[in-house]
């Protein structure tokens, strides 16, 4: 039978892994216990909201390393790459109400910041106790939006990156790494 678990090899349209499997995971792992750490003294009632599709991945690995009590929601949106208007579409919504919540949001990347930067100011009008950010990958090159983000996995530089959820036309999204894509015509 075919492994499964196998890590499977770049494809032509891929420059270099640039963050492989294990340090991935290390990062997850290190995440999990510092969010941990600061919600066990935060007053509990925790909602951490993965931002689909492109957190699929991060939000179920950094959730299964949770050890304070949360509830796990998804909401959906689609950004506008290559309009400058900064327009974001809410494609699903949450199910769970945040009023009186402690929010985490959970997103693989931050680039412009147009995303984090429109679910921030829209969750803050749902009169949460709080709204916090979690980022597996920042591109500090490419912001556009200044957007206030509390844990962070890695900043990596200004290249289109796939993998652990990231797509490029919905490709590559389930590699278990992030790797560098050549940039396309
Ligand atoms: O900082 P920004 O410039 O807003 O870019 C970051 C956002 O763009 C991507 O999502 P996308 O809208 O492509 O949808 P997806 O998550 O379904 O892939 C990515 O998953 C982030 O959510
Ligand atoms: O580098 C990226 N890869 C995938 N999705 C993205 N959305 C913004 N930047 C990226
Ligand atoms: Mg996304």
């Amino acid at each position: 039978m075919k492994d499964s678990l196998a890590i499977p090899a770049l494809t032509e349209d891929l420059v270099r892994v640039l963050i492989d499997a294990d340090t991935i995971n290390r990062r997850v792992d290190e995440l999990a216990r510092q969010i941990s750490a600061d919600y066990a003294t935060s007053g509990g009632n925790l909602l951490v909201v993965g931002v689909l599709k492109g957190s699929f991945i991060f939000t179920a690995d950094l959730t299964r390393r949770l050890s304070v009590d949360h509830v796990v929601d998804f909401i959906a949106l689609s950004s506008y790459k290559g309009d400058t208007s900064g327009n974001v579409r809410l494609l699903m919504d949450t199910r769970e109400n945040m009023e009186g919540r402690n929010v985490l949001i959970i997103e693989d990347i931050l680039d412009s910041g147009n995303t984090l930067d429109y679910l921030i100011r829209n969750f803050k009008t749902r009169n949460p106790a709080s709204v916090k950010t979690a980022v597996l990958l920042d591109k500090p090159d490419r912001h556009v939006v200044p957007v206030e983000i509390d844990y962070i996995g890695f900043t990596i530089p200004d290249v289109w990156v796939v993998g652990y959820g990231l797509d490029y036309a919905e490709k590559h999204r389930t590699l278990p790494y992030i790797a560098e894509m050549y940039p396309q015509a």
